[in-house]
Formats: structure tokens, sequence, C-alpha cells
């Protein structure tokens, strides 16, 4: 699914309409029933709803909204904050729809024409949508400041009033105004805003509604952001063949554990044949050996150092190297990493210390070969390329860094960020907070390494990779609970991660 920025988003509307030959009014009534609906699915009519409308097209679809839960007899009243300006063509027409009706529309002139608000009442925010132009002072600063100090479920329509849809609003030294909405119902696609950290206090739970945005529109715009969805992932996928051995799904290698940390070295082991690479050799130190093949007697073995893996430069058997599960951080490594680079020209993942080794020694960064996913975590991708001023900022770097070294960053999190060397983000929508758990990273791992040795693009290994991993971390947390959920359960969920997109 495509993620447009504000001025895409207004183009898409206009394109539909004029493709369709329907009047804006019409998308408009598309908004505020699919509102609507999910409120009547959501709320009975003990509560009452009252609407704070800007003069916009938010506005607008608030109005309409206001008309449609009065229809059946739903307790309504509107606020339209004093503004001498008219409101946009589609507010005025839907405001003299709504002045037919038994609506109570008020006017609001300072802050004591504010209402009371009591316990049945949700409060739905119509105030600025996409067209936000500028951050909220004034007069509206002091609605949003009286919308938030209530508890009542606030409902955002379409955005919570007061955030950019496309940008930072956040900012270091100034009080931002932006309701925080326990529901946004938000219109057709994902929005840049809500798949950051920085935002989560405002949006809630975002719901998406299908407002039938034209498909042609969606295909032939380019954009630089993605979200990761079923149909993508569908494309991607590629079913075994029969006529196969193991042969057809290559040799992957992880060098991975060290003494004290086997266990990231098991779960990276595990996951990559769970992902179904053909073989597996696991490069382990000897204090790990017995544990690896005892653990996961699948994946062969080589040995080298006694409690840390030492010098190792035999990279040629091997289709793919992923590289850092466990490892530690010993001066030793750096040479391990400057040979893997000048040696092994095919695929490399490095994860977990292989990075806080590569951000200690940034002679190194140049010489990482063209192609490499690294998988950081946002620490890690701090250490790496520095401190970032906002959310926006590091998706701006990540993707300027991934264009740079011509490498692909899998920046790890709620929704995990892949970053291209052509400059393209993808944002991943599967995982939970359940997968907040020690080792989970290492899984990510061996499974994004288990589908390159399967002759995986790097792009597609990370987008498969990342969906597989969090949809594994779904059905886990589903039988589980988010809390209970260990990196393990990832593991042995891929199974069902893989049955369920090969059925949809
Ligand atoms: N264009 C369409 O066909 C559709 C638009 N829809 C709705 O329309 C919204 C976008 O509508 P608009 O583009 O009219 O924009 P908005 O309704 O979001 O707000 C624009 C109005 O607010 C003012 N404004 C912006 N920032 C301000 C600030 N900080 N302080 C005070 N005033 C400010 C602008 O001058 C303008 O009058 C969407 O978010 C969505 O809710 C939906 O009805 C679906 C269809
Ligand atoms: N709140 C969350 N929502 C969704 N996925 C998450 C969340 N927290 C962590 N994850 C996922 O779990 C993994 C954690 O990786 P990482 O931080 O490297 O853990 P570790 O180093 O312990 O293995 C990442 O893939 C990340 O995307
Ligand atoms: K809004």
């Amino acid at each position: 699914m495509k993620i447009f920025s504000v001025e895409q988003i207004q183009n898409w509307d206009a394109f539909t309409i004029n493709k369709e030959g329907i009047l804006s009014i019409n998308l408009m009534e598309r908004a505020a029933v699919a509102c609507f609906d999910w409120i009547v699915q959501s709320f009975d009519e003990s509560y009452c709803f009252k609407i704070f409308c800007g003069k916009g097209n938010n506005g607008g679809d608030g109005l309409a909204l206001a008309r449609l839960l009065n229809s059946i007899k739903y307790q309504v009243s509107v606020f339209i904050p004093h503004n001498n300006k008219p409101g946009s063509p589609d507010f005025e027409e839907n405001l003299k729809k709504l002045k037919k009706t038994s609506v109570h529309i008020s006017v609001l002139q300072n802050e004591n024409s504010f209402p009371s608000i009591s316990e049945k009442d949700i409060i739905i925010d119509a105030l600025f949508g996409t067209g936000l132009n500028k951050p909220v002072k004034g007069f509206y600063k002091e609605i949003i400041g009286y919308i938030n100090a209530n508890s009542n479920d606030t409902i955002a329509i379409d955005v919570p009033s007061g955030l950019y849809v496309d940008k930072s609003t956040i900012t270091e030294n100034e009080d931002v105004s932006i309701i925080k909405a326990d529901y946004t119902l938000t219109f057709q696609n994902q929005k840049l805003a809500f798949l950051v950290a920085e935002n989560e206090p405002y949006t809630g739970k975002v719901v998406f509604f299908d407002i039938e945005l034209s498909k042609d529109y969606e295909a032939s715009t380019p954009t630089p952001f993605e979200y990761i969805d079923d149909s993508m992932i569908k494309g991607i996928y590629q079913p075994r063949k029969n006529f196969v051995n193991k042969g057809n799904y290559g040799y992957a290698s992880l060098l991975c554990g060290s003494y004290g940390m086997m266990g990231a070295a098991v779960l990276s082991s595990l996951a990559c044949l769970r992902s179904g690479a053909g073989k597996l050799t696991s490069v382990v130190c000897e204090a790990g050996y017995g544990i690896m093949q005892t653990a996961v007697p699948e994946a062969m073995c080589m040995v080298s150092g006694e409690k840390h893996i030492g010098n190792f430069d035999d990279f040629q058997h091997f289709d793919v190297v992923g590289i850092g599960p466990g490892i530690g951080k010993f001066k030793s490594h750096v040479k391990l990493l400057e040979n893997l680079f000048k040696s092994f020209k095919r695929p490399i993942v490095i994860d977990a210390d292989a990075l806080n080794i590569l951000s200690e020694n940034e002679e190194l960064y140049s010489s990482i070969p063209v192609d490499t996913i690294i998988t950081p975590h946002p620490k890690e991708f701090e250490r790496l390329f520095g401190k970032s001023t906002s959310d926006f900022d590091t998706i701006d770097k990540a993707i300027e860094t991934a264009k740079e070294f011509r490498i692909y960053i899998v920046l790890k999190g709620h929704h995990t960020l892949i970053a291209t060397p052509d400059g393209k983000g993808y944002f991943n929508s599967t995982g939970n907070p359940g997968m907040a758990t020690a080792g989970a990273g290492d899984v990510l791992t061996g499974i994004i390494t288990g589908l390159l040795a399967q002759k995986y693009s790097p792009l597609q290994s990370c987008l498969l990779g990342v969906y597989l991993h969090g949809l594994a971390g779904d059905i886990a947390a589903e039988g589980l609970s988010q809390e209970a959920l260990i990196a393990k359960d990832i593991v042995e969920n891929l199974g069902n991660a893989f049955k369920e997109i090969q059925e949809t």
C-alpha cells in the first residue's frame, strides 16, 4: 500500500472526482457514512456526541456525520469555532443541510462558550484534517486543550487535529497543540504520521476506511514510502517446487554466539532453518559447540575460537553469511568483518554486536559490500549514524544512508522501516509489543539470512522477512498474550505465518 504526502492525497481526491464524474460532496458523504457505520457498531444510543468542526472539509465531514447520527436518533450537538471567513463550499453545503435537522449548532466565541462534557459524551474532533498548514495557536489551541483535558473518549476524523500527516509536528522548544484521540478514523491509506513513535500519544487506535479513491491514481503515482501489506507479500512469496532437493534452497551460514550468549546463536539458527534454507552451518566458538549440536541438530557446525569466534575466513562454501547474534564485542571481530567484506561476494546480513563493532570502526563503512543488509534497533542505528532530532529525521537519515552506502537498512521497531539503496522506505504492518523481548531480533536475522539463501533478492528478503517475523509474533501473542511471548515462540510460529500467507 502506498503512503502518500498531503499534496498527493489532495490530488488523489481531485483525480477520483474527475475520473468518476462525481462531486466532491459525494466523496465527503462516503467518508461520513464510513465513520457513521463504525460509530453505530461501536456505541449504542445511550451515548451523546459533541462534534467540534473547523470550517474546512474536515469540519464538513463532521457536519455530515452529525446529520447521519441525528437521523437515527443519537443525541448530537455541533460546535464551530468563531471565524469570520466562509467555510469551504462542501462545509457550507453540509451546514445548510444540518440546519434543517434538530441538531443544535453553536458558534464558540470564547472559552466561556465551551460546552460542559458529561459522562456519556463522546467527543468528535473534526477541526482540522490533512489541510493543517501551520501550528495551532490562539483560540484553536484553547479548544484542543479543553478537549484533551476531558477523559471522555475522543474520536478524530481522518487525523487528530493539529498533527501534520507527512512531517514532524513535535518540536523541541515549542508546546505543541494536538488532539489526543482514543480513535482516529482515517480515510483510505496509511499515513506517515501514524507510523512513528513520537505520534503515539495522539492517534490512539487508527481505523482505516476504504472510500474507494481511484485505484488508477494509486497504481500510477510514485511515492517514496510504502506500507507492507498482504498483497505485496503475496507477490513476493514463492511456493516450493516438487522436483527439488536441499541444494535448491541454498547454503546459509551464521557467525553467532559466544560464551554466555549461545541463546542468540540457537535462536537465529533455528529461525534460519525454519524460514526454509536448504542447509545451514553455524560458525560458533568451542564453548558453544555442544550447545548448538544439541539444540539445533539440523545445523552443521564449524568452530573458531575458544569463548568467542576467533579468526575465520572460510566463507567460500556459503551462499549467504549472517553475522552478529550473540558474538560479543571483541577486538578480533574487526579483522573478522574486514575479511568478510573483502572476501565474500554474496549477500551479507549484519546484526547486533557486529553492528556495534562497525560503529566503533567507521573506516569500515565504505567497504561494506553493496546490497548488504544491516538490521539495527534504534539504539544501534544511533551508534552507527548519530542522533536524530525527530522520528521523521531518523527516517530521512536511514534513507540517505542506505543510498550513500548502497545497502539495505532494516530499522527495527513497532513499524520496522526498510530503507533501500534506491531511496525508498517500506514500513512493516505486522508485529506487536510482545516482541519487545530478548532474542526477537536474533530470530529476524536468522529469517532474513534463510530467505537470502533461497535466492530471494535482498529487498524481497527484507520485506518477506520482517512481515513473516511480525506475523509469527502476532500468532504467538494471540495464543499466549504479549507478555508471555518469548523469542522462541516467534520461531515456533513461523510455520503458521507461512501457512497464513499461503492461504491469503
Ligand atoms: N477533498 C475531499 O474530497 C475529501 C476530503 N475529506 C476531508 O477533508 C479534509 C481536508 O480538508 P481541507 O483540505 O479542507 O482541510 P482541513 O479541513 O483539514 O483544514 C483546512 C482549513 O483549516 C485552516 N487551517 C489550517 N491550519 C490551521 C491552523 N493551524 N489554524 C487555523 N486554521 C488552520 C485552513 O486555512 C483551512 O481553512 C480531510 O482531512 C478529510 O477529513 C473527506 O471528506 C474525504 C473527501
Ligand atoms: N513494540 C513492538 N512492536 C512490534 N515489533 C516489535 C516491538 N518491539 C520489538 N519488536 C520487534 O522485535 C525485534 C526486536 O529486536 P532487537 O531489539 O534487536 O532484540 P534483541 O536484540 O533482543 O534480539 C525487532 O524485529 C522488532 O521489530
Ligand atoms: K480531525
